[in-house]
């Protein structure tokens, strides 16, 4: 056996330092060159609750019997660490690698179809998807960010990819936003994609197909990933997803102008130069700020903007139909102005656009004819003319 990883600090429940602690101990040799677990499995998730982990591993089932061993020792090494107490390993076993013999008896009907399960394959996603390869049928990506979270970024994506197809755009859409997942929410789904023939399904809703993190882990799990699981998770939507022949393909960003942003900017740049990235901000000064970092990001990366949408842009009384002003108004249309790129139009502040998310249906299908949904097909048809411009 090794020695175990360096101590760590006192801090050790910690769950970032603890995990990556124990993602050191996965990575180990234990019995020998080739014995560290991580060579024969993927990680899927760790987490740790009051001193004990839990580790999943997705494997093949070839390889499941190779970590059966080790993983006593695993344990304890991770039971080791100051501030731990224990620690669970479940291992899920998912395919073989080696193919089957060829008198082996034929595979049932429907046995190519199967729930999806993130990493369950072997080799980092960026190594198996490289950038060029990325979304053969797509002919366009519009990502909508913004540069803080809250702000209505996903209501706006859900509500401009519906607003697209409605125009007849075969249009997808896609929640990129880990760490928060509010797509399954927004469109009232929570199936489990399928894979079938090693591409995963996407989810059809309300004329789009939809792929989200939110249909395959809790919320609370994606929360604690790191970096690379995120971008991992990422390039297995771009890459293994059957998105078919696409117009458009709308991304739900994650919030905010960090190395998820910057990283998928990168990968999808040719077709994002087809399409370009749509900011949302409210009209506050904090979100206006933000927003510029948003523009200023996609610029350095060569993104073209599509525009700026100021949402919760004013609260119409629908007593009274009195208009309030309550963040400010105006902001953002100034902001596009000053950073030179085109204002896309304002979306009002309504407890209906809340109560259609919440429910599971976009308001531009639920209440076609309000305020709110002329708002969201105006901007459609402003994204669509600009990308039937581009292509
Ligand atoms: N114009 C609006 N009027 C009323 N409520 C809205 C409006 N836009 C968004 N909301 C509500 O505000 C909340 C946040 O919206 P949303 O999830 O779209 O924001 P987000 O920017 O994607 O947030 P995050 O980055 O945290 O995922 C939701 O409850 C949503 O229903």
């Amino acid at each position: 056996m090794t020695d175990s990883p360096p101590p760590i600090d006192p801090a050790t429940t910690q769950p970032d330092t603890a995990e990556k602690r124990i993602t050191e101990i996965l990575r180990t040799e234990q019995d020998g060159p080739g014995s560290n677990v991580l060579s024969f499995a993927s990680l899927e998730n760790v987490s740790v609750r009051n001193g004990h982990a839990h580790i999943s591993l997705v494997t093949s089932r070839d390889d499941a019997p190779r970590i059966e061993p080790l993983r006593p020792h695993v344990e304890a090494a991770i039971a080791k660490l100051p501030g731990m107490t224990g620690a669970t390993i479940s291992l899920t076993a998912h395919r073989a690698t080696t193919p089957p013999p060829a008198n082996a008896p034929q595979a049932p009907a429907g046995a190519g179809h199967r729930p999806f399960n993130l990493g369950e394959k072997r080799g980092s996603a960026s190594s198996r998807h490289p950038a060029e390869t990325l979304l053969p049928g797509v002919k366009a990506v519009v990502a909508v960010a913004s540069g803080k979270g809250g702000v209505g970024k996903s209501t706006t994506a859900v509500n401009l990819a519906t607003g697209l197809a409605k125009l007849g755009l075969k249009t997808g859409l896609l929640d990129a936003d880990i760490y928060g997942p509010s797509l399954p929410r927004m469109l009232g789904r929570s199936t489990r994609p399928e894979v079938i023939d090693g591409r995963i399904i996407p989810i059809e809703a309300w004329g789009l197909t939809s792929m989200s993190i939110g249909y395959l882990v809790d919320e609370n799990q994606a929360m604690i990933w790191r970096g690379p699981m995120v971008m991992g998770a990422l390039t297995q939507f771009l890459g293994e997803v059957d998105w078919g022949e696409l117009d458009v393909l709308v991304i739900d960003m994650p919030p905010g102008t960090g190395d998820a942003q910057l990283t998928l900017a990168q990968k999808l740049g040719a077709k994002l130069a087809r399409g370009g990235a749509v900011i949302v901000s409210t009209p506050q000064d904090i979100a206006l700020l933000d927003a510029r970092r948003g523009v200023a990001m996609f610029e350095r990366m060569e993104t073209p903007i599509l525009g700026v949408v100021e949402n919760m842009s004013y609260f119409c009384c629908p007593n009274c139909n009195h208009r309030t002003e309550l963040f400010g108004h105006g902001g953002a249309k100034e902001e596009a102005e000053r950073s030179g790129v085109p204002f896309l139009g304002e979306i009002p502040l309504l407890a209906d656009i809340r109560a259609s998310a919440d429910d599971g249906t976009p308001i531009i299908l639920s209440a076609p004819n309000s305020e709110a949904a002329r708002a969201y097909t105006a901007l459609a048809g402003t994204i669509a003319k600009a990308l039937k411009d581009r292509t």
